[in-house]
């Protein structure tokens, strides 16, 4: 049997599941590390362990991006997907860049950090994906919540009532922005039509991802804010 579709007034899919696991999605990107930020209570020390862990995920993350965008390519003649996941791999190195401009900034040591014990977790959970047998509706899925879970986190510190300290703009805005919210929904888009298409045991592995990213995500808060 296939998922219900999006042209036909039915609720997408990605729409659902929002609405399903708010709970949980709540719990991820409106974290109290999230609100300490958007509040300007937050403690630099869980910043600056927020970063130097980070950078080690973000390492982990383009092999993963990487082999998204190699699924893509696989998939179909269609270049669509793959030109906007191919964006996404691009800005990876810009982003590993800013790390390391923001971590010099903040005195904050990259080289020779050890992953705390959630990180090392979510960076398996990205291992797992390298395999050929993963779905490609799976690891679109994947990618689209672990970006989108950012983009709603970030995008809170500066909405209107924010008292986001002034050094803390500049990585709200790198995944607050409307350019990064945009890219998200183009994510969102193309999950939304490969679930539409899918057999039903892919659509529940793709649900089972999305939850399994938002737990991934609320520890990788809660590893921030406190040294566990
Ligand atoms: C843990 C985590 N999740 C998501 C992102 C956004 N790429 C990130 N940099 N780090």
């Amino acid at each position: 049997m296939e998922g219900a579709g999006s042209g036909d007034g039915v609720k997408p899919r990605t729409a659902t599941w929002l609405d399903k696991h708010r709970p949980m999605y709540d719990r991820a990107t409106r974290h109290p590390f999230i609100r300490s930020i958007r509040d300007g209570a937050v403690d630099f020390a869980s910043f600056k362990r927020w970063l130097a862990q980070d950078y080690i995920f973000v390492k982990e993350f383009v092999p993963f991006v990487a082999s998204v965008l190699l699924n893509s390519c696989r998939q179909s003649d269609d270049t669509s997907d793959m030109e906007i996941i191919l964006g996404g791999v691009a800005s990876l190195s810009d982003e590993l860049s800013w790390f390391k401009t923001e971590a010099s900034r903040w005195d904050v040591e990259l080289t020779g950090v050890s992953p705390l014990k959630a990180n090392i977790e979510y960076c398996r959970f990205l291992e797992s994906f390298s395999s050929a047998e993963i779905d490609y509706t799976v690891a679109i899925t994947t990618f689209w919540a672990i970006e989108t879970v950012y983009q709603d986190s970030f995008s809170f510190c500066i909405q209107s009532g924010s008292k986001t300290p002034k050094e803390l703009l500049g990585t709200c805005q790198r995944w607050g922005s409307d350019e990064f919210k945009q890219y998200c929904q183009s994510l969102q888009k193309i999950v939304d039509r490969c679930l539409e298409k899918a057999p039903i045991d892919v659509v529940e592995k793709a649900e089972e991802a999305f939850v399994r990213v938002l737990e991934h995500e609320f520890d990788f808060w809660n590893m921030s804010s406190s040294e566990h």
